[in-house]
């Protein structure tokens, strides 16, 4: 078992507190978050799910230091992210924290490997080989390692960005929609790898999605509407999460 998979149940990986964050102001304004406090625990795998404009995205932010708050705080472990000037935050992001985006964000001028590797590299950071090939054979990407971006279907960039996202044992993952770009099969494979990543290796993962399947590889489903908390699902399946997302008028 992992040093993280140790942790599993016994420790808060991520905790927001009576967040508030507007955008814009006077009649125009728009209150994103009004009051939204969460935990998630180690080890766990929660997709963040919601109606069209109901914060999702804004609190995905919020949580990673992607984007400030108005009010309440943001703990990644025992670090108050909301505290940090943006030189702390830069650091603990590239640290701390792994990212999966839609867009799969990969640089095009260089291989899968290059790719992995670049987020070590850029903080001095030695790769810890043993590690490396797990997450490498995990996702099923040995033989494309010297393939660029270009020479990649679209899953498997995915999966080179989900290996590029766990390389460095963050302490939590957040996946942005990782599956919307890609057909059910390829969504499937990433969605499952995730999962994986959670049970196997202990890793902490938090997911925004629309897709009622996607989030039912999650342990938990932490609904939004209109900027507040909605309600939750534990062991979501698919139909589960479709029947609330009706209710919530989705
Ligand atoms: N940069 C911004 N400027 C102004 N308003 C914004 C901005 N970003 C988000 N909003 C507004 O904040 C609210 C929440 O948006 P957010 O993107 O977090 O919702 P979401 O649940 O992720 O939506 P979707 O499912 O459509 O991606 C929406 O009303 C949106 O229009």
């Amino acid at each position: 078992m992992s040093a993280l998979a140790s942790d599993v149940g016994t420790r808060t990986a991520v905790a927001a507190r009576d967040l508030v964050k507007v955008y814009g102001k006077g009649d125009t304004a728009v209150r994103a978050l009004d009051g939204v406090g969460v935990a998630f625990a180690a080890g766990q795998f929660t997709a963040i799910m919601g109606p069209s404009g109901s914060g999702k995205s804004t609190l995905m932010h919020c949580l990673a230091g992607l984007d400030t708050v108005d009010s309440g705080s943001v703990h990644i472990g025992q670090s108050e992210i909301t505290r940090l000037s943006d030189r702390d935050l830069t650091k603990l992001r590239r640290d701390r924290v792994g990212f999966v985006f839609q867009a799969f964000n990969l640089l095009t001028t260089l291989t899968a490997e290059q790719n992995i590797l670049l987020g070590l590299e850029l903080a001095g950071r030695k790769p810890d080989q043993v590690w490396f090939d797990t997450i490498v054979d995990t996702v099923g990407l040995r033989d494309r390692l010297r393939h660029k971006p270009t020479e990649l279907s679209g899953g498997q960039q995915q999966r080179v960005a989900c290996a590029r996202a766990l390389v460095s044992k963050p302490e939590v993952v957040f996946a942005d929609e990782p599956t919307g770009n890609l057909d059910s099969r390829s969504g499937a494979e990433v969605l499952d790898f995730l999962r994986m990543s959670v049970r196997k290796f202990g890793q902490t993962v938090i997911m925004v999605t629309h897709d009622p399947v996607a989030a039912s590889y999650a342990d938990r489903v932490v609904l939004m509407a209109d900027g507040h908390l909605a309600g939750e699902i534990a062991n979501p399946t698919a139909d589960s999460v479709l029947a609330a997302l009706r209710h919530l008028g989705a």
